[in-house]
């Protein structure tokens, strides 16, 4: 049996996978974001870990058989944030979330700092705030004590992964995607961490994300139930293993992502990247590959923030089926979903969010509707710009908690003018986590052989509409020139 575990923005998961029948069994718990201020967004480490023994416990007590039987343990993990830990391997304060803005005046810092040129060849992409290095760059300045008492840094799986081996250390698809890391050679850019004033002391070993870790420790085994020895692996960026849990490894398969953020995601054996850094190119976790995608951030979050600050409602069946309800394009409102900024086309944190073209004949039908549509054109932008990059785009792959909800995925397909497919299995993060566990302990010979056995998908796919695709085609150039009349104002706007 294998081991899953998916360390999400909105929650964790874990999932126990016969790697033979592909037969799965999953827990979860759901926790929030800590914005203590306008732009911060972080979460307690302790948070994952109580969530990480909540859902082994539950795992234990349903199945306590096939929990005994254990051979590998894998993460996946919420990418870019920033936790610090000091010698005693606790953390020394929250951990700062990919979602936080406060480290503008850091990443503007650093583009003064580094030449262009070496950013676009070592790091292939923009510093943006809530990526590790700008955020670090923030406590140095600001938290003198919290950058003193720092031994080293890591990504969110990372902290849960050393709390199960007590080893510290990272791997290639997390540390690329820091701002950090030069991408070409996999190993931290010390260099140009140097050159920002960083400590290259506080950044940890970078392993491959299938080598081994470590094992499980007895303490750990102790506070989780797990049986000591078990060996674990370092894992990847929810990203890199989503797209493996939907078996994207090969050139010409694209995933459309909605977890907390979303994705255009795509595989690949070069290291192409956008000249103009919109998009992300990263470390894959899997044959030294890439993987290169364009990134929304309040995708998901836009759908929660609408069930929780705005409509207060129950589920996101919820919203919908108040979605379904509404025609498409939402009787021409239009939303922006830039709650937190944006990178992804604009790669400008000032952005907000916006509701365009109000009428009294809107209702909540209309929002819920709206705000699926305007996550979604978010993520055309990046499907326009791999089209840019001579990555043609044919089909796509549903993938993360958006895809549970069939309206959004009719919307996905009608907007993309794409056919949609979803896997079987619900959790692909983990599922990839599972995976990367059985190649590092040698259960698999390669990834490919890992999802030929693993990976199927749904009968039930969504073809286009192509008239509502043009219909939205039209919505969709409006969506794009509200950003671009109201940009200065971003700007202008002080927080
Ligand atoms: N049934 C659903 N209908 C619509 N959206 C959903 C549904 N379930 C989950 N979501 C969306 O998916 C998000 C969580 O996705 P998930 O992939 O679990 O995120 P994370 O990995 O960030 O924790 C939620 O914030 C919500 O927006
Ligand atoms: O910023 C990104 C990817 O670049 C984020 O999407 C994080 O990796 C978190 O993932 P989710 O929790 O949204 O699945």
């Amino acid at each position: 049996m294998l081991l899953g575990i998916d360390v999400g923005t909105s929650g964790l998961k874990a999932m126990l996978l016969n790697p033979e029948t592909g037969m799965s069994i999953l827990a979860y718990r759901e926790y929030d974001v800590t914005m203590p201020k306008t732009g911060f967004a972080e979460q307690s480490p302790d948070l994952w870990w109580k969530a990480l023994i909540a859902c082994l416990n539950e795992l234990r007590a349903k199945n306590t058989a096939i929990f005994e039987k254990i051979d590998a343990i894998g993460f996946s993990g919420q990418m870019h944030g920033l936790v610090m830990v000091g010698k005693n391997k606790e953390a020394v304060t929250n951990a700062i979330l990919w979602l936080d803005q406060r480290s503008e005046r850091q990443t503007r810092a650093f583009q003064e700092k580094i030449p262009s040129e070496e950013i676009a060849t070592v790091i292939q992409n923009r510093p943006f705030p809530g990526f590790a290095v700008p955020s670090f760059m923030w406590i140095q300045e600001n938290e003198k004590d919290i950058y003193r008492d720092c031994y080293k840094i890591m990504q969110p799986k990372d902290y849960l992964r050393m709390k199960l081996t007590g080893a510290i250390g990272t791997e290639v698809s997390d540390a690329s995607a820091t701002a950090g890391f030069d991408i070409k050679n996999r190993k931290w850019a010390f260099d140009l961490l140097d050159k920002l004033g960083l400590d290259p002391e506080k950044f940890p070993d970078c392993r491959e994300s299938v080598d081994l870790a470590g094992v499980i420790t007895a303490e750990a085994a102790k506070a989780t139930g797990l049986r000591k020895g078990i060996p674990v692996v370092f894992g990847a960026g929810d990203q890199q293993a989503q797209s493996i849990g939907n078996g994207a490894v090969c050139e010409g398969l694209f995933i459309s992502n909605i977890g907390t953020g979303g994705q255009i995601a795509t595989y690949s054996e070069k290291d192409i990247y956008d000249k103009k850094l919109r998009t992300h190119t990263f470390c894959h976790a899997v044959n030294k590959a890439y993987t290169i995608y364009g990134a929304a951030l309040c995708s998901g979050m836009s759908i929660k923030w609408l069930k929780n600050n705005v409509f207060d409602a129950e589920s996101y069946d919820e919203i919908s089926a108040l979605a379904q309800q509404a025609p498409p394009c939402s009787e021409e409102l239009i939303y922006l979903p830039y709650l937190a900024g944006e990178r992804t086309p604009h790669m400008d944190p000032k952005a907000r969010g916006i509701f365009f073209g109000l009428t009294m004949r809107h209702d909540k039908r209309h929002f819920a509707r709206a705000v699926m549509e305007g996550v979604t054109f978010s993520l055309r932008d990046s499907l326009e710009l791999f089209e840019k990059m001579n990555l043609p785009v044919e089909r796509i792959i549903a993938s993360g908690g958006g895809a549970n909800s069939k309206i959004w995925l009719r919307i996905q397909a009608d907007i993309f003018g794409k056919e949609i497919v979803v896997s079987d299995v619900r959790e692909q993060a983990c599922l990839g986590a599972c995976i990367l566990a059985g190649i590092g302990t040698g259960m698999f010979g390669d990834v490919q052989e890992a999802v030929r056995k693993l990976v199927t998908f749904k009968k039930e796919t969504y073809e286009p509409d192509m008239k509502a695709h043009e219909r939205y085609g039209l919505t969709y150039r409006q969506f794009q020139k509200i950003y671009d009349a109201n940009k200065e104002l971003f700007a202008a706007n002080g927080h």
